[in-house]
């Protein structure tokens, strides 16, 4: 499902904080968000849920996603937010089955798919041994996962994921990174996330968008985005980027 958006402007209490974004993600393809601290970004994808009033043109393959229902939304697109309001108590594998209420009919109970669903999402992240711990027993790597596989456990075809690695190590990062690719190529799932770590995005993501005070700084693929004097002009950062063996962009911070 492609993704566009035309001309968008958001303004949240009496701030623009998006202005004039204009962004395709076209199916089966990865865009990653970035842009410094309140650029935008959380905002930006809450627009493609539906779910910031906005001028401008918001589509999600050709349908405006603030025109859906709720349950209808939420068999089209997944999203996982930053900091998501846990239920204290429910159980991991619990919570990763609410994923599945777009398909439960109401007042009915889940079925056996989607309980097969959920714990096979819950395997591949590595969480099975987790399945009975309450959501306030986990660290924040943990609840992080878990709230990715409520996420996945929707089937959708587009998933937009805000900041999924920020609470994890190397290692899980690396596991999330990979297997969202990997059901983007298995499922040509269409994917945007926001994401702070310039390098990760840069070896995942097809395009990055980069926002800045709510506006298109910068778009396309990561070793055209992601400069020297593009870091230093819109992060305040200084860095050196050098070409990976696939010649995605490696940043490393210099110290000044
Ligand atoms: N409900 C709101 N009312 C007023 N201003 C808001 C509201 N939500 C967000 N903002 C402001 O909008 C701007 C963009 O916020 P947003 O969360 O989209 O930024 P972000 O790029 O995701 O930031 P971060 O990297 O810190 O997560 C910020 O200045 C924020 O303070």
């Amino acid at each position: 499902m492609t993704i566009a958006i035309r001309d968008l402007d958001v303004t949240l209490g009496d701030r623009k904080v998006l202005d004039g974004v204009t962004l395709t993600v076209p199916a089966g393809s990865w865009t990653a968000i970035i842009g410094p601290n309140g650029a935008g970004k959380s905002t930006l994808l809450r627009a493609i849920l539906g779910l910031r009033p906005g001028r401008g043109e918001v589509t999600v393959a050709g349908t405006d996603p603030r025109t859906l229902k709720p349950r209808q939304r939420a068999r089209m697109i997944a999203y996982a937010p930053q900091n998501p309001g846990l239920p204290a108590g429910m159980q991991v594998f619990d919570y990763t089955l609410l994923g599945r209420s777009p398909y439960i009919p109401h007042l009915g109970r889940e079925g056996a798919r989607d309980r097969a669903v959920a714990a096979e999402v819950l395997e591949r992240l590595d969480l099975t041994g987790l399945a009975a711990r309450p959501l306030d027993q986990l660290s924040g790597g943990e609840r992080q996962r878990v709230v990715l596989a409520r996420a996945l456990a929707q089937q959708t075809s587009v998933l937009l994921l805000d900041e999924p690695t920020t609470a994890l190590d190397i290692g899980h990062q690396q596991q999330v990174m990979e297997l969202i690719d990997q059901l983007r190529l298995a499922d040509r799932l269409t994917v945007v996330t926001t994401i702070h770590d310039l390098t990760l995005a840069g070896q995942y993501a097809d395009d990055l968008l980069l926002l800045s005070a709510g506006r298109v700084a910068a778009a396309g693929p990561p070793a055209r985005v992601l400069t020297r004097a593009a870091v230093a002009e819109h992060f305040d950062a200084r860095v050196r980027v050098a070409p990976g063996v696939d010649g995605r962009p490696i940043l490393s911070l210099e110290r000044p």
